[in-house]
């Protein structure tokens, strides 16, 4: 499923590209940057999501007739309208891969697109990627700390309104097993899974009734919640009855969910009297509030949780609840541009770049990244975007060019990629990074530095502009 409509922008993207229309600058060419400038979660590392989104979704970038009558609506001039009727992006992306991991100030996706193209579809990559980016991030970190543990997302109904179609895509891509999100599985091609609600024991009132009816007509991945009176005296009693009869129709139990109280000492109690009646394959699913921290007081406890399920922290990004990625022209019309800034980390980079990642002759990562200009050829030292002193020689490290065309000319150029190809992606390259970039606390800074040319350039252009 992807958003048709070209109206999915804010106001001033039409304002400008109105100007640029009437002045007769729309047609030169562009480039853009997407990048970040902070992990989210003070973290080490950020996972690049949304891609495949972006690209599908450009394809059908259009204004429709209803768009253009309620942009005339809106004091936009009638010759204006009439050029947006044919408008398509017919201009080219080059991007890292979906899934691969990503740092701040290094450019992600850029867009080589006429001025106005290039533009117009800011507003919709920018809401796609930082959010799925955010998501995909939140997620990997869970998988991380629980390791072959299940994890499954549970946040629809606690997402941000829509945004939870796209947050059950990101998770899975981030590193989780499954989702709840009926309509993510069935667009997306996601695993779903789920259990029961408090309000189906509550309606029987008898908590066994309620288990022996829901595992009669769902006998597959059959999981009870035991929470809603008793845990040990009475839901893990009459989950292990049920279990049982199950056992005597030639069906397992697949588990049990807990939901509130000490998650740690629930598990453990239940998990001995699971076993005491010979049901150790029965599962143990938790939730209530998870987070990446909870699920890691938990392994830290040895809880024996099998199955964790997780809404809310995941899919609001909690507590950054946003990746403030941005989009910056970097060259016009023959030109290269750039924003000046008080705060010499928000000074923009000129030119169309290209980032490589540093492997040593083995092929491992060696904690750093460069970005060069697509214009020069191989350079040989890197250096710190704002620190006079600080570099590195690249002698003898391998590189891998990281921005790679995806979209040439408005159409796709390479193969879509299924959900389940980016996850795996994400996998292998989370891999490579090195333990000290994933912990939580303090992690190690992942240096991205820059080119000495690209360097000369930046001063030569603030310098310019500062004479001006
Ligand atoms: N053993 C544990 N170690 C660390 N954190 C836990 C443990 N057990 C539960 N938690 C987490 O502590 C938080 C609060 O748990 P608490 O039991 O107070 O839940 P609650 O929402 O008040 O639920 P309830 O009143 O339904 O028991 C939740 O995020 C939960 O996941
Ligand atoms: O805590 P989260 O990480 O957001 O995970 C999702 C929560 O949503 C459900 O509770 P809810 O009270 O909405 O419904 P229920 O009656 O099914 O428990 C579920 O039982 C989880 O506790
Ligand atoms: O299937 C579940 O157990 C579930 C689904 C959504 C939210 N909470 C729990």
């Amino acid at each position: 499923m992807s958003l048709y409509t070209a109206t999915y922008t804010d106001l001033y993207q039409l304002s400008m590209a109105q100007v640029y229309f009437k002045k007769d600058r729309h047609s030169q060419q562009a480039v853009f940057d997407y990048y970040f400038r902070k992990n989210p979660f003070n973290g080490g590392y950020t996972i690049f999501a949304g891609l495949e989104n972006v690209l599908d979704s450009l394809k059908e970038f259009r204004f429709t007739e209803e768009d253009l009558d309620y942009l005339k609506t809106q004091n936009f001039d009638a010759s204006f309208l009439e050029y947006l009727k044919d408008f398509r992006f017919r201009g080219s992306i080059f991007s890292v891969l979906e899934g691969d991991v990503v740092f701040p100030n290094q450019p992600i996706l850029r867009v080589e697109a006429s001025l106005i193209e290039a533009q117009l579809i800011e507003t919709f990559l920018l809401n796609m990627l930082n959010f799925q980016s955010l998501i995909a991030t939140k997620a990997c970190r869970m998988r991380y700390i629980a390791k072959d543990r299940t994890l499954l997302d549970f946040g629809l109904r606690r997402a941000h309104g829509p945004g939870g179609y796209y947050a059950s895509r990101a998770a899975f891509i981030g590193g989780f097993n499954g989702t709840s999100n009926v309509l993510a599985g069935k667009n997306f091609g996601l695993p779903i899974s789920g259990t029961m609600a408090h309000s189906f024991i509550q309606s029987y009132g008898d908590e066994l009734q309620a288990f022996r009816d829901f595992a009669e007509h769902r006998p597959k991945n059959c999981v009870l919640l035991v929470d809603t009176y008793n845990t040990l005296k009475s839901g893990v009693p009459n989950a292990i009855t049920v279990a049982k009869e199950m056992e005597v129709r030639g069906q397992r139990l697949l588990a049990i969910r807990l939901d509130s109280g000490d998650l740690a000492y629930f598990a453990k109690q239940s998990r001995k009297l699971l076993d005491e009646a010979g049901l150790d394959y029965v599962q143990i699913a938790a939730s209530n509030q998870l987070d990446e921290y909870v699920i890691k007081s938990l392994q830290e406890q040895q809880a024996p949780i099998d199955i964790y399920g997780v809404g809310t922290n995941l899919v609001i990004g909690k507590p950054d609840a946003a990746l403030g990625g941005v989009y910056k022209l970097a060259f016009y019309d023959g030109k290269p541009r750039i924003k000046i800034s008080e705060n010499i980390a928000k000074i923009t980079m000129p030119h169309a770049k290209q980032v490589y990642r540093l492997k040593n002759d083995k092929g491992e990562w060696v904690g750093s990244d460069a970005i060069g200009l697509t214009s020069e050829g191989s350079f040989e030292v890197m250096e710190h975007p704002f620190e006079v002193y600080k570099s590195m020689r690249l002698t003898g490290l391998q590189r891998e060019a990281l921005l790679q065309p995806v979209m040439e000319k408005g159409e796709r150029s390479f193969a879509t990629k299924t959900l389940q190809e980016i996850a795996d992606y994400r996998e292998k390259r989370f891999a490579q990074l090195p333990t000290e970039y994933k912990r939580f606390n303090n992690p190690h800074h992942y240096k991205v530095g820059i080119s000495e040319q690209l360097k000369e350039e930046r001063d030569r252009l603030i310098k310019l502009h500062k004479s001006l």
